[in-house]
């Protein structure tokens, strides 16, 4: 395909996600039916349509319009090119610019210019004081890729060496002693040799960090309390060396679990629904669902997609997580909740209730990250049960 075309594809899977559709899927379905597409064009497609959903607002002015047209016009002119170049009408491009597509359009709503959502302006500038405006310029670039190396495995240096062989360069990454961060070939780690034996996994470096920062001992008995994909239940599995017990409200999103662990030399055990018994653990981690919004960057979607009655949902169902998790958390152990989420109210508020609810639990550590300190926002918090707490 020509670069034109591509832009063209773009345009067409970008339409379908403003009308709903979610992007993964419209990205699939469109590599489907178009099976003359290489690896090459899709990945270029791909990135044309995260970077437009990153940017939409921004894009949006640029371009004149929010449509798939619109986002990819002003793609071009944020970097300064222009979309005459590429809209040019030949075989394959986007049509020509209309005479009111080729008006040139500035933008003065900084807010606009930041891809922020006015509602959300607010709640994020009071939760990030200064950092607000890096820290939104920064979502609205690309992420970098980090692994994390399995200790179970191997070690950094073998991890290293290893994959240099497949051609994948890689150098040690912020935050966490595991983390390597993808320099080039990432897109060819999934079927890496490493990726594939076990020795590395795709995980960010600030999702390490919240695992390293646990107060993890030998023979803890430990629960991930919203496993999901296992992706903290597998870290944990690695520091600890001794088997995770891992939960979710959504057993098929564990599904993969079993298969990733066995990769991994690790072990977690799946537990089913209403298999667990009140507590009996010396560590759970809670790691909730929530806005996403430190992992705006990989899951752009998320950002306009969020509203203020979703949010207030999300916000009750993290009580009931962190009520729920405390019920299986033995005297003396220790209650760890976690997000992905940038805004206090999601993170330091919550806990704050928490223990204005439970006065005797004492909160042992807090860690909050941002997309500035190099990987995906991020927030923990280590609660500690009283010992003598029955
Ligand atoms: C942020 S994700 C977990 C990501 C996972 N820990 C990882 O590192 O890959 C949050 C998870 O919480 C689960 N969840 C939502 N409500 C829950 C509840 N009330 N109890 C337990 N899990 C819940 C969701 O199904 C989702 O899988």
């Amino acid at each position: 395909m020509t670069p034109a075309a591509r832009v063209t594809a773009a345009i067409e899977v970008l339409d379908e996600v403003l009308a709903g559709a979610p992007a993964e899927k419209v990205l699939t379905n469109w590599a489907r039916s178009h099976r003359f597409a290489g690896s090459g064009d899709r990945a270029a497609i791909r990135d044309h349509v995260f970077d437009a959903l990153r940017c939409r607002r921004s894009f949006a002015a640029l371009g004149g319009a929010e449509t798939g047209r619109g986002l990819m016009i002003g793609a071009f002119r944020d970097v300064g090119v222009d979309a005459a170049e590429v809209f040019t009408g030949a075989r394959f491009a986007p049509a020509p610019l209309s005479e009111q597509e080729a008006e040139p359009q500035a933008i003065d709503d900084p807010l606009v210019a930041l891809d922020c959502p006015d509602w959300l302006a607010g709640p994020l500038r009071g939760s990030l004081g200064d950092d607000f405006e890096p820290v939104m310029q920064r979502l609205r670039r690309r992420a970098p890729v980090f692994l994390r190396v399995n200790l179970l495995k191997g070690t950094m240096e073998t991890a290293l060496a290893a994959l240099a062989e497949e051609g994948l360069e890689t150098a040690p990454g912020p935050l966490a002693a595991t983390a390597l961060e993808v320099v080039t070939g990432a897109r060819r780690v999934a079927r890496s040799t490493a990726f594939r034996d076990g020795l590395v996994e795709l995980q960010d470096a600030a999702s390490q960090a919240v695992v390293e920062a646990l107060p993890v001992t030998t023979g803890l008995r430990i629960l991930d309390y919203c496993a999901g994909g296992g992706g903290k239940s597998l870290a944990l599995a690695a520091r600890s060396n001794a088997p995770v017990d891992a939960h979710d409200i959504s057993p098929a999103r564990m599904r993969d679990i079993p298969d990733r662990a066995a990769r991994a030399g690790a072990e977690v055990r799946v537990l089913k629904p209403g298999a667990l018994g009140e507590g009996q653990y010396d560590l759970v981690l809670a790691d909730a669902p929530c806005s996403g919004s430190g992992a705006w960057r990989r899951s752009p979607e998320g950002k306009w997609r969020l509203d203020a009655s979703g949010l207030r949902a999300l916000i009750e169902t993290q009580r009931e997580v962190l009520e729920a998790a405390a019920r299986h958390v033995e005297p003396g152990g220790c209650l760890a909740y976690a997000t992905c989420s940038l805004l206090d109210s999601e993170n330091g508020d919550q806990v704050d209730a928490f223990l204005a609810r439970r006065p005797a639990w004492r909160e042992e550590r807090r860690l909050r990250l941002t997309p500035l300190d190099g990987g995906d926002g991020f927030f923990l918090s280590c609660l500690r049960r009283p010992p003598n707490d029955d």
